[in-house]
Order: structure tokens, then C-alpha cells, then sequence
């Protein structure tokens, strides 16, 4: 539903070149801190950006021949942009008929009734959480095969962010070819709700995994520093030195159980991976 081969932007030190793609049916995950190019990648993946190389299609269309039929099927929230201020959600309710053809002005109406948005309040005056749950709910408002979500849970309370990820999940249920990809840096709401991940770093995809394999398959050992002279590293990622020795990163966690009985085998979090891929250094 998406796809993206090389594409690249670059500002000043920052290059973005990410290759990706989001299937049909599947949630896809784009994890990364402060900075790292999600919200980039999501302006080049929408052509609201210029960019400097590399491909972006989006139901099967090269973003820069997308066409009306295709736009009215992509459902969109982006972190640092939103309705005018000034709308209320009336307002809005009456910019959607004109906009999109399959706009389900019912199921919006009763969205905005069950989250206790207030039809006549101008938006500047909406709490951040109200404001995230009016963009997640526009954004799937006009029966949209694919959403691009960027960061919707950001700024959030738990409870705020759970309703969301309800959404989503039942945004999907409601059609098995739908699609969603949702940036966060909030590890837990990714593993909770994504099929697939893509963990990105200073503007490069380090690492895309399945969620059921990264949490099945990869694990942290901590291993003092005569077992790491001896241990077999061709399944460790990365390592970080630490005062009684190593923690490693392996993608074969299995293997180490069978193998070495002795060793501390921790499960990795997305957290976990994350700080490992960033911080820790190559064998
Ligand atoms: N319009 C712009 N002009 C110059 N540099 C930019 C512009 N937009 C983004 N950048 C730079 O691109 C890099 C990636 O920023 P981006 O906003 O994509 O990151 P992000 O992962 O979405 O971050 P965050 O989680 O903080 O929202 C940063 O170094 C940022 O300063």
C-alpha cells in the first residue's frame, strides 16, 4: 500500500534515505527519538515535501501521479499540523461533505459524541488530548483504505492514548485490506498495536522486524568479560561495556538458551533494542 525505495531528503547534516513498505491488513510501526526523520519521511511519503532522490508510491502510484481517487483513500494526521483554529467542528463537519465523497458523517458525529467534543468550541481552544482525538477521527472519517498517522499519541495520558490505539484497532477490523502507518516514540503504544516495525535513526531504517519476532527472538545476555572472549558472536547485534561486563543484543535468543544455560538471557523491549542499536557498538 506503501512503498518507499531510497527515498531521500536532505537538510543541511540530516539525510533522510529510507527504503519501506507497508502491507495490506498490517499495522506498520515507525519508532525513533527526537529528531531521527518520522516526521520527514511521512512529507516525502505524502509529496508534501520536495525530495532529493529515491521512489514513493502509495496504492501502487508514484506520489507525484496520485490522483483525486487515490487522495480521497488515504486518511492523514500529522504531528506538526491541524485544522484552523478557528473552525469549530461544525465548521468542519461541513468542509468534509465537500471534500471527501465517502465522507460517514454519522459515524463522525457519533466519534465526536463518544469522545465528548464539543460541536461549537473553536479548536485553539481545544486540550491537546481533544485535539488528537478530533485529528485520529477526521483522519479516518471518509473510509480510507490507508491512514498515515504521525505521532497521534504524543502529549497524551495513558487512558487518552489507549482510546486511540482502540480506534485503530477497530479501524481495522472494520476491513482486512486497510492499512495504517503510525510514527511514535512511545515504545509501548507500537508493541501494543503494530504487526510490523520499522525503527529509524538519524534519517536510516536500522532495523524492521515483525513485532512477534522481536519479541520472540531477540533478548539482551549479560555475560561478564571472560564469557564474552568465549561466546559465539555471530548472533550479536551489538554490545555496550559495562561494569561487570557486557550487555549483547542478539536476534537469536533461542540459541543462547540452548547453548549457554548459564547466561542471563533477558526479553527485549523496543525500548531495549532501540537503545542497544543506537548506543552500542558493532563486534
Ligand atoms: N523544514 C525543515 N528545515 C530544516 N531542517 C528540518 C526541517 N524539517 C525537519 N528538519 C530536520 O530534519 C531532522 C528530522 O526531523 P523530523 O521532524 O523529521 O524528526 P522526527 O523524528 O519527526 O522528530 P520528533 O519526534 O521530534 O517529531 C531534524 O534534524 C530536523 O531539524
Amino acid at each position: 500500500m506503501i512503498r518507499t525505495e531510497n527515498l531521500k531528503k536532505v537538510y543541511g547534516k540530516f539525510e533522510l534515505d529510507c527504503t519501506m513498505s507497508v502491507k495490506p491488513g498490517y499495522i506498520t510501526g515507525l519508532i525513533g527519538k527526537n529528531g531521527s526523520g518520522k516526521t520527514t519521511l511521512f512529507k516525502s511519503i505524502l509529496g508534501l515535501i520536495s525530495v532529493d532522490g529515491g521512489k514513493a508510491e502509495i496504492l501502487g502510484k508514484d506520489i507525484r501521479k496520485i490522483g483525486e481517487n487515490e487522495k480521497q483513500k488515504i486518511g492523514v494526521a500529522l504531528s506538526d499540523s491541524g485544522f484552523s483554529g478557528y473552525l469549530t467542528i461544525k465548521d468542519m463537519i461541513i468542509v468534509f461533505r465537500h471534500l471527501y465523497k465517502e465522507f460517514d458523517e454519522k459515524e463522525f458525529v457519533y466519534q465526536v459524541n463518544r469522545f465528548s467534543l464539543p460541536m461549537n468550541k473553536k479548536i485553539k481552544d481545544f486540550s491537546t488530548g481533544m485535539k488528537a482525538r478530533l485529528k485520529v477521527i477526521a483522519a479516518m472519517s471518509h473510509n480510507a483504505d490507508i491512514l498515515i498517522l504521525d505521532e497521534p499519541t504524543a502529549g497524551l495520558d495513558v487512558i487518552a492514548r489507549d482510546e486511540i490505539i482502540d480506534l485503530l484497532r477497530d479501524y481495522m477490523e472494520k476491513d482486512e485490506n486497510r492499512s495504517i502507518l503510525i510514527s511514535s516514540h512511545i515504545s509501548g503504544d507500537i508493541e501494543n498495536l503494530c504487526d510490523d516495525i520499522y525503527m529509524i535513526d538519524d534519517g536510516k531504517i536500522i532495523v524492521h522486524e515483525d513485532t512477534d519476532v522481536l519479541l520472540s527472538d531477540y533478548g539482551i545476555l549479560k555475560v561478564d568479560s571472560s564469557m564474552f572472549e568465549n561466546i559465539e558472536k555471530d548472533y550479536i547485534l551489538r554490545y555496550i561495556k559495562e561494569g561487570y561486563g557486557y550487555r549483547c543484543l542478539t536476534d537469536q535468543k533461542i540459541y543462547y538458551k540452548e547453548n549457554y544455560p548459564d547466561v542471563i538471557i533477558e526479553n527485549a523491549g523496543i525500548d531495549d533494542l532501540m537503545t542497544m542499536m543506537i548506543r552500542g557498538e558493532k563486534l
